[in-house]
């Protein structure tokens, strides 16, 4: 399948005082099939390094993360990110922000136009083309930048913390169209989130991280059927299982 990834054996190690800090220690991972994955893990755990690790963002210390057979060095079309903060251009309207990597690729002004419609109605921001980010709110904002990333055509959507600055509402109302919008691309999401609520919600794995230095471990198949109701007593069930296995990570941390 398009944008089959391969983590082998990835380590991260950053200069530090006296040396340098492993962040992430020796993870090794495959997201073969159309999934939502999401991350999640204690503080400094190392979850955003290993996003960026993926995207090509960020230099690999050991170890190798392979898209589609090819080894990752530096950024790729196949990959697109969507960071917490919205990241617009403040000069350019809605529709401009959503063109704008079609405009780096050079796509023809009408054929980028009809793309970025496309998008912009997709995550329905049609009533705001001509709206510039400052007269949108943090949700719109988002469904802005996420319209954005889509509209270049990742195979894979990679999502840091996407709706964390949001209220509670808004985010329940981006989760559900983001799986909408999942469900009709065919893309693969790897999503960092610090709510066990969101990852059941969204996820169909969700990876556990241990605290810093950042390994796998437990990875959890969330086989719930989908559209998922929050109150489900299931859904509840996975949850405090997720929270459990997270907790004695977030423990090791304040016991250091
Ligand atoms: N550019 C950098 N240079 C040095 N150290 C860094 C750098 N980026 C991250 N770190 C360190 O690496 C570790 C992992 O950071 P990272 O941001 O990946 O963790 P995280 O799990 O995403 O954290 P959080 O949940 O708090 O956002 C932390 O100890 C952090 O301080």
């Amino acid at each position: 399948m398009a944008g089959d990834i391969k983590i082998q054996g990835v380590s991260k190690e950053y200069p530090a005082k006296g040396g340098s800090m492993l962040a992430i220690d020796n993870i090794s991972m495959d997201i073969t099939d159309h999934q939502f994955i999401c991350l999640v893990g204690p503080s400094g755990c190392g979850k955003s390094t290993l996003l960026r690790m993926i995207s090509g963002l960020e230099p690999i210390s050991k170890g190798e993360v392979i898209i589609d057979g090819k080894p990752v060095q530096g950024t790729s079309p196949k990959v697109g990110f969507v960071f917490q903060e919205y990241t617009l251009f403040p000069w350019r309207t809605v529709q401009k922000n959503v063109e704008f990597g079609l405009e780096i690729k050079n796509v023809p002004p009408a054929e980028r136009e009809k793309i970025a419609e496309k998008y912009i109605d997709m995550v329905g921001l049609s009533g705001f083309r001509d709206s510039y980010p400052h007269q949108l709110s943090g949700g719109m904002k988002q469904r802005c930048a996420i319209a954005r990333t889509l509209a270049v055509g990742p195979e894979i959507l990679l999502m840091d913390e996407p709706f964390g600055a949001l209220d509670a509402q808004t985010r329940n109302i981006l989760q559900e169209q983001l799986l909408e919008i999942w469900q009709k691309e065919k893309i693969k999401v790897i999503f960092v989130t610090h709510s066990v609520d969101e990852a059941v919600f969204l996820a169909d794995k969700v990876v556990i991280m241990t605290a810093r230095p950042g390994q796998i471990k437990e990875i959890v198949d969330i086989k719930l059927p989908r559209p998922r109701k929050r109150t489900d007593a299931e859904v509840n069930q996975v949850r405090d299982a997720i929270l459990k296995s997270l907790f004695t990570e977030v423990k090791k941390l304040s016991d250091r």
